[in-house]
């Protein structure tokens, strides 16, 4: 019996909501054919995947499922085949949407009946093997679909982000992936913060929830600002200034980093001068010498199970 899940990509802090906030889009998906090979034989997992690791240990599907198992005390033999549509290496979700496809898949195929927030808790351990971290806000949005908070991890806690603001999505992906970039990114991060820029992102925060709550433009405008995080990265992605201060100018609603980056997410709406940021980011692009494809997208929903023999 074999269970296939789709999961989307995703955006994930949205500015200044780093590790809690993400949102899953529609562009780009993976799929995890989980396939039961025997029950009740010692754990057993293999992975085949193009372009990822195919070590259970190094594999976000494998590692999330292999520890998932374990810590359900589960024994079986399962195969597991990730088929890989989002570009890794990017900000765009790719090594959380398999582990989160994958945990729902095996969910399925074992009749597990795990909670979303459950699904969560475990697709998180898979980011330990593409990124040294668990940070659960990729796999969030990927498992949930729409806008997430991550309210607490121990245990994990999903609450969708109720949004009244009509949008779409504009991401700006430089065609350069890099080998362990979040890991890298990660470690770009400061220690210690100081209080004044804490209470700047908290600012900004509260702006952007109350304004998607509201369908306040200008305050999602506002509250896609961060003082920390992307500043702290901008060396991943030093053409991020002007082309977030190019499209603010031509009306986005916002821009922010997408996750860790090097990917930019604009939103934007029908006051927006789409066009006129296509070519100047392109402009901009060009000048930092990357070549960049400008995807138009919206919001995607969670995970989708298909049943197969
Ligand atoms: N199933 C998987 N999908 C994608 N990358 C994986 C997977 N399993 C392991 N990896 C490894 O994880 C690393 C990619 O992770 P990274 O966090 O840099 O990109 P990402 O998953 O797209 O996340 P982000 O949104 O932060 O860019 C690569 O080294 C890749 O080989
Ligand atoms: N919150 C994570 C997301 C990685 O996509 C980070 O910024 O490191």
């Amino acid at each position: 019996m074999s269970i296939t899940a789709t999961a989307y990509s995703s955006s994930a802090n949205l500015g200044s909501g780093f590790d809690v906030l993400s949102m899953a889009h529609k562009a780009f998906k993976d799929k995890v054919k989980a396939t039961l090979i025997s029950e009740g034989r010692n754990l057993k997992i293999s992975v085949s995947s193009k372009n990822t690791p195919e070590n259970v240990e190094k594999n976000s599907a494998g590692f999330a499922v292999k520890r998932m198992l374990e810590i359900l005390g589960i024994n079986a033999e399962i195969s597991l085949e990730v088929i890989k549509g989002i570009p890794y290496g990017l900000g765009l979700g790719s090594s959380g949407a398999s582990a989160s496809a994958a945990i729902a898949a095996v969910n399925e195929l074992l009749d597990l009946d795990l909670s979303l927030n459950e699904q969560v808790e475990f697709a998180k351990i898979g980011e330990i093997a593409s990124s040294g971290s668990p940070h659960p806000d990729n796999v969030a949005a990927s498992t949930f679909g729409g806008i997430v908070a991550v309210t607490s991890v121990s245990p994990t806690k999903v609450i969708r982000v109720p949004s009244n603001l009509n949008f779409k999505i504009l991401l700006i992906v430089p065609q350069k992936t890099q080998e362990g970039k979040t890991k890298k990114a990660r470690e770009m991060l400061p220690k210690e913060i100081e209080i004044e820029r804490y209470v700047y992102n908290s600012r900004h925060l509260s702006s952007l929830l109350i304004g998607l709550s509201s369908g306040d433009r200008e305050l999602v405008r506002e509250g896609l600002n961060d003082e920390i995080f992307e500043v702290s990265r901008l060396p991943l992605f030093p053409y991020y200034p002007k082309i977030k201060e190019n499209a603010i100018e031509k009306n986005a609603i916002g821009v922010c980093v997408s996750g860790a980056g090097p990917s930019i997410l604009v939103l934007y709406d029908n006051k927006t001068d789409l066009e006129g940021i296509i070519s100047s980011s392109k402009e901009i692009c060009t000048k930092n010498d990357i070549n960049c494809d400008f995807i138009q997208t919206e919001l995607a929903g969670g995970v989708e199970i298909e049943r197969g023999n």
